[in-house]
């Protein structure tokens, strides 16, 4: 799940098929994300789980769990949770029995004190009695014991396919989660919070389903025995007992959850500090900072340590007083028994009963309280769990929106007066408007941070504009089905990152229904295929993390030939050979325009001899067009921006 997450978090473009994100603009996410996961600022300013996480309250929680455990498609399961329950039933009322064998038992022994048993006559009434009195308690225990286990075994089953469900559930869900999610969020901390919450799913439900319901039908029971055969005082200490210490019980409890809140948050923040420090090896090793990261580790585990002693300490306390608000019941019910035997109104057997129903109590008291305990720290670690199905994807397609038709002859991109700001009153796009004719290669040049991603990630529907429209295939992409606009654009990002997997993988993630030799294709195309027959073990050749055993030219091959492998009618290259040498660049782009036949192509590039075959060039400052036409219409007019950047480029070439 965290190597998942870790290579979700690269994630740039998504839908069915995945190119990569800059660690740059990753570091700067993680920073934002630690904000807005701990509340500590502009939570309410996109998908922040902190404000997700108080719309899920504890009672939400439980009723989605019961849909898990309940399943209406699955009736296998639900039978399973009437056995689990029967057994349950078929233990409690097993359990309650025990004590009256133990007074039977006694009461017997009393009566039958001094006269001996007479074992060559097996038929008399005392041999009898004593016999079957000691089996059945063996029996009674020995059964309470099978059907206990027979209910935890039955019952596995459903909570293992709830914990399944679940998870799978998040993980879906956090894919289609919109990229301000991706872009806000900090990995560490999210996979230990999914962690954390699918064990106490199990937690939780066994609690419920076999402790809660239980402890209640058993102190019903117990009490209602003592009151019948004991009197009301008997049954009202029970009960005050049970009062009291239930209510000590949550008070303390309560108190304590803060304690837990700031172990999950140190652990959150160990866990985030280890990745990104993990991630960054190699600057840290540029740096010499081994003993300054191990520093920054060690400060926030000691935070977990100190919250760690407060929930032992706190723990011990709460131990304490709850055994010795049972202890001054039992001896109250205890001594209340002493006397009613003195008067003459009670049987030594009856003591021994009135002590194993009030102490049997002990056992699921006691568990009640750890249940409490534990169910509301699992509940706390679920809340950040299920906060995230809570979240709703800001770009979702709207129901029965019709899928995008495009053809290699209609695949045309317009951008009519689009307003877009990422910030409030800090506008990137600025009433932009454009037209990608269809089947044409067009360029977008500009400034570092003039907005060219930007335009890729408003055409593939990662963010909508505030104002304005975006068309594609003549189509308003906010109307058409956003899966089908995905599926007909293909992107080469500016920094590619590749699935711990082999080549072959990383190739057919473009389409895993391609054949081997169109994979085999493409990655000619991309002027990989002769330096993958060149390793020993060819396209089994595992890429290691994200693909750190590839050099950086070999990664944006692998992206080019990906993105080939999927075959859309618009491909979109964002600096796509920007880590090549001038003489793969040079092959690449020959085959990339072979590629790009026939299709509509956009580029983004700084070197701008990679476009000076391109239909159009757009050349972008403050968020608008500031210059259109080719490359021989540009450079003509000396005053223009491009033939500046281009005269620029030429100089600094030729000092190389
Ligand atoms: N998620 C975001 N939240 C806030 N600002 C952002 C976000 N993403 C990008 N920006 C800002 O938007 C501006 C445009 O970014 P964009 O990535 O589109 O630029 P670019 O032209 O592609 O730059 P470069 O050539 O350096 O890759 C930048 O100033 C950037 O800092």
């Amino acid at each position: 799940m965290i190597r998942c997450l870790l290579q979700l978090s690269r994630t740039k473009f998504t839908g069915k098929h995945f190119v990569l994100h800059s660690d740059r603009s990753l570091i700067k996410n993680y920073k934002s994300f630690y904000r807005l996961f701990h509340g500590l600022g502009h939570g309410s300013e996109a998908n922040g789980l902190t404000s997700a996480n108080n719309k899920v309250g504890s009672w939400s929680i439980i009723k989605q769990m019961t849909s898990y455990v309940w399943p209406k498609d699955k009736p296998e399961l639900k039978k399973r949770v009437v056995v689990a329950l029967g057994l349950l039933v078929a233990a409690k009322a097993v359990n309650v029995s025990v004590p009256f064998i133990f007074k039977y038992l006694i009461d017997f022994l009393n009566t039958s004190q001094g006269t001996p048993l007479n074992f060559s006559d097996p038929a008399t009434t005392a041999i009898t009695s004593a016999i079957s009195l000691v089996v059945a308690y063996g029996v009674f225990r020995a059964s309470a014991s099978l059907f206990n286990e027979l209910r935890n075994a039955v019952f596995a089953k459903v909570a293992h396919d709830s914990i399944r469900t679940v998870a799978r559930n998040v993980f879906l869900h956090l894919h289609k989660l919109d990229l301000s999610f991706h872009l806000s969020r900090q990995t560490g901390a999210l996979s230990k919070a999914i962690d954390r919450g699918t064990r106490g799913i199990n937690f939780v439900l066994s609690a419920i389903v076999f402790n809660v319901a239980p402890t209640i039908l058993e102190v019903a029971l117990a009490s209602s025995i003592l009151y019948y055969k004991c009197g009301p005082q008997f049954a009202a200490i029970t009960l005050i007992c049970i009062g009291s210490y239930s209510a000590f019980t949550f008070g303390v409890t309560s108190w304590r959850t803060k304690f837990r809140l700031q172990m999950n948050k140190a652990e959150n923040d160990a866990g985030n500090h280890a990745i990104d420090s993990l991630i960054n090896y190699e600057t840290v090793k540029y740096f010499n900072n081994e003993q300054h990261e191990a520093a920054l580790y060690e400060k926030v585990l000691k935070k977990y340590e100190e919250a760690s002693l407060k929930t032992s300490t706190s723990l011990a306390m709460l131990n304490f007083g709850q055994n010795a608000i049972f202890s001054s019941a039992l001896a109250g019910v205890m001594g209340l028994a002493v006397v009613q035997i003195i008067n003459g109104n009670m049987t030594v057997g009856d003591l021994v009963m009135v002590n194993g129903l009030v102490f049997q109590l002990s056992m699921p008291l006691n568990f009640l309280g750890t249940v409490y305990r534990e169910v509301r720290q699992s509940l706390i670690d679920m809340k950040t769990m299920f906060s995230i199905l809570s979240l709703k994807s800001a770009i979702q397609s709207k129901p029965g929106a019709p899928f995008l038709k495009v053809t290699p002859e209609n695949a045309s991109v317009v951008f009519d007066n689009v307003y877009f700001e990422y910030v409030k009153n800090q506008p990137i796009l600025n009433n932009l408007s454009f037209e990608v004719p269809a089947g044409k290669k067009v360029a977008f040049i500009g400034g570092s941070g003039s907005g060219k991603t930007t335009i890729i990630r408003l055409m593939y529907r990662f963010f909508e504009p505030q104002q304005g429209k975006v068309l594609v295939a003549g189509q308003d992409i906010k109307d058409i089905d956003v899966d089908s606009l995905r599926q007909a654009i293909s992107v080469v990002p500016q920094d590619p990152v590749l699935f711990n997997n082999t080549i072959e993988y990383n190739l057919q993630y473009g389409n895993f229904s391609a054949s081997q030799e169109r994979i085999h294709e493409a990655s000619s195309m991309a002027e990989l295929h002769d330096s993958i027959q060149r390793w020993p073990k060819a396209y089994q050749t595992q890429v290691g993390e994200r693909g750190l055993k590839l050099s950086g030219g070999e990664k944006q091959r692998v992206a080019i030939a990906r993105a080939i492998v999927k075959n859309s009618p618009i491909l979109i290259f964002d600096e796509a050979t920007s880590s090549l040498d001038s003489i793969t660049e040079h092959k690449i782009l020959k085959a990339l325009s072979r590629a790009a036949h026939g299709r509509t192509s956009i580029c983004i590039a700084h070197r701008l001899s990679t476009v000076v075959d391109a239909d159009l060039i757009y050349v972008l400052q403050d968020g608008r067009v500031v210059e259109t036409g080719n490359h021989s219409s540009l450079v003509a007019n000396p005053s223009s921006l491009y033939a500046l950047l281009w005269s620029k480029q030429h100089e600094t070439n030729h000092m190389l």
